[in-house]
């Protein structure tokens, strides 16, 4: 059974760790400072463990709704000054959250050494899920903890998108949620009560309705009340009911008792006129109902007494929406009643869902009182109505096949000349679309690639050279280094292809340092390796490719590899048009694969991604990227046509 790495279970000394936190805290409106830092608390354990442990702690996070642009109001600038003091250490703060700043103050950080990177959804492509966004974020590390529970429900690149690129594992906050509230959902210890409240039924029908096949008991408070008063027929005067959920209320409580579920109304409410503090108020018992012109804006005292009965013989209680307008204090003594009763519970699991409910929770200082406080409300919410979190879901797992993004690249070779080079790549940008849910990267030779770059600037399609030499300048006829490169924005580096080993005579040992040249720049290196027909048809195969892999990752550490691709490429199937069969190709790569996890372990052989080339054409292209250990193909000849495009459309059918 595969299990979800943990923090426990990575190496930190050393790593770049980016580290997704929620800091989506209020900030007081006058002075812009962090007015509650609840969250910035919960996160203290997993970042004083990553720098604790030599990690070098790069946090990321959003803060309020932007819309995709820089907006001073939602600066993380206030959160950096809070956490440096919460955390007692520099918290160097930095006004972006992708690029050269944020490269450059990356490089310069010493193991144990905190950034904050300024508000990740200052970026359209955050909300996204932008592929591209998410791999310039994740370039900057070596893993990737997610600690932000209270975004888990959304699926956006700094919580999820980076997962495909990076090994993602949850922070101790998460863990914990996840642990509390999965407890809540999948095995509760029984008498199982939920207490709901809040404004409105409609935001909380998805937990009801999954909650009811685990609940013993449900007491409803808040807002919600009236509406399911009113389905029973009584009068709730001018109390806050959604008129439009009258029947579905009838239908939960119909349910509720085919379920033998205890549905537990109020007996009781707090009235008043207005919703403002010191208005006149009154208590009045339901049977009754709520006289015209009032509104019910808190339980009352038979009803706090009817839950607190209903809640002391229980074993796990979870609690999300306020039980009346709890901002007023007129108002909160339902709900302040209701934090201490759980606070007493000391034979009980209590789980408090995050939002307004954690807000009263912390309000009452009752906190530290019961069992866990969720950070996330909607989070929570979502969690307790069975959806699927994406940010959960993203998280790495040990043993299981993790869903690595699939690449398709074409390698031009000595093909197309400068102008024909533009025209082609012209046509690849009007024929392939922006949202790709695969890498497209392209090899145009040397003398192309400023043209290329040019064309596809603003497209997702990537574009990389066939070649360098692992010197940055000097006396090299005819070859190119790779800190040229970053005035053509290239990102990707074929090395070691088959015809530089067996044409040009390249060794083993000048292709890792030509990894290491491409690394040392910031770039991609695609590896290739792979055996002649000769030494196949020897029984070679393994052999050569242990040689080539070894050799050309002597001297990597794991966070090298963590930004390699490699392309196996049997030399008998370029060009030949003999095309290694499915089978033959994923035989060779899951080699490779268990060899990289008997040097690096087991969560880098499950990421890294092993390309397959040889004579791919788009009739053969599907089995082929249907294999377990294929993720894409080095593509030859048939880059360079239309095909290369039905290709891609391949690959992203499979995505
Ligand atoms: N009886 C009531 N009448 C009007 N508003 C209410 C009543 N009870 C609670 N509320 C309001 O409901 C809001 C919280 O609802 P909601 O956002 O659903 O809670 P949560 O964030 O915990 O899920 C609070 O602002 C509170 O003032
Ligand atoms: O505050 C949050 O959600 P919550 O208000 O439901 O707890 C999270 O930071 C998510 O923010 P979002 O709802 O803008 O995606």
């Amino acid at each position: 059974m595969s299990k979800t790495l943990t923090l426990k279970d990575i190496d930190l000394a050393g790593k770049r760790v980016l580290v997704r936190v929620d800091f989506n805290v209020p900030l007081d409106k006058e002075t812009g400072e962090v007015s509650d830092d609840t969250r910035i608390v919960a996160a203290l354990p997993t970042i004083n463990e990553i720098i604790e442990r030599g990690g070098k702690a790069i946090l990321v996070s959003h803060l309020g709704r932007p819309k995709g642009k820089r907006d001073p109001k939602y600066s993380l600038e206030k959160v950096a000054e809070r956490l440096q003091s919460l955390i007692g250490k520099p918290v160097t703060f930095v006004p972006d959250c992708i690029g050269e700043e944020v490269e450059k103050a990356v490089s310069k950080m010493n193991n144990g050494d905190i950034l904050l990177l300024e508000n990740v959804r200052f970026y359209s492509e955050e909300e996204k899920n932008d592929p591209d966004f998410s791999r310039r974020l994740s370039s900057i590390a070596d893993i990737h903890v997610n600690d932000a529970f209270g975004t888990a429900h959304r699926s956006h690149a700094s919580n999820v998108g980076v997962a495909r690129y990076l090994t993602s594992v949850p922070g101790f906050l998460m863990q914990k949620e996840i642990e509390m509230l999965g407890m809540a959902i999948e095995n509760p210890e029984h008498p199982y009560v939920v207490i709901l409240g809040g404004a409105k039924v409609s935001d909380k029908i998805g937990v009801i309705t999954n909650l009811l096949e685990k609940a013993d008991r449900i007491l409803i408070g808040g807002a919600m009340m009236f509406t399911f008063l009113k389905a029973q027929g009584k009068s709730v005067g001018d109390s806050l009911v959604e008129e439009d959920k009258i029947d579905l209320a009838r239908e939960i409580l119909q349910k509720a008792r085919e379920k033998n579920v205890e549905f537990v109304l109020p007996v009781d409410t707090v009235i008043a006129k207005e919703i403002a503090a010191g208005s006149e108020s009154k208590v009045v018992d339901l049977e009754e109902g709520v006289p015209a012109g009032w509104k019910g804006l808190d339980i009352g005292p038979s009803t706090i007494e009817l839950f607190n009965k209903k809640l002391s013989d229980a074993k796990t209680v979870v609690w999300n929406g306020p039980m009346g307008v709890f901002e007023i204090d007129d108002f909160a003594k339902g709900t302040e009643s209701i934090a201490r009763t759980l606070a007493s519970l000391n034979d009980a699991v209590t789980i408090i869902g995050g939002g307004d409910s954690a807000a009263a929770i912390n309000k009452f200082g009752l906190a530290e009182k019961v069992s866990h406080v969720s950070t996330g409300g909607g989070a929570s919410l979502e969690m307790l109505e069975g959806k699927e979190m994406p940010g959960i879901k993203s998280l790495s797992i040990e043993g299981g096949k993790k869903k690595r993004r699939l690449m398709v690249a074409g390698n031009w070779k000595m093909n197309k000349s400068p102008n024909e080079a533009r025209m082609f790549a012209g046509f690849l940008a009007s024929s392939i679309g922006n949202e790709n849910a695969v890498d497209v990267v392209v090899f145009p030779t040397s003398l192309s690639v400023a043209g290329v770059a040019d064309i596809l600037k603003d497209t997702s399609i990537k574009f990389g050279v066939q070649n360098i030499y692992p010197a940055d300048s000097g006396a090299f006829t005819g070859e190119i280094s790779a800190s040229m490169l970053s005035d053509l924005a290239v990102e990707y580096v074929l090395v070691g292809h088959s015809e530089r080993r067996h044409i040009f005579g390249e060794t083993c040992e000048l292709t890792g340092e030509k990894i290491k040249s491409v690394l040392k720049h910031g770039l991609t290196p695609i590896f290739c390796v792979g055996e002649t027909l000769e030494e196949r048809e020897a029984g070679r195969m393994k052999e050569v490719l242990e040689t080539q892999i070894r050799k050309g990752f002597s001297g990597l550490g794991k966070s090298d590899l963590e930004r390699i691709i490699i392309a196996y490429e049997p030399v008998w199937a370029i060009g030949t048009g003999v095309v290694a069969s499915p089978e033959q190709a994923d035989e060779a790569m899951k080699f490779i694969r268990d060899l990289i996890a008997s040097l690096y372990g087991v969560d880098l052989s499950e990421s890294v991604r092993i390309l397959y080339g040889g004579s791919i054409k788009p009739e053969n292209f599907e089995s082929l990227i249907s294999m377990e250990n294929i993720d894409g193909g080095l593509v030859g000849g048939a880059s360079l046509q239309e095909s290369f495009v039905q290709l891609v459309a391949i690959a992203e059918s499979h995505a």
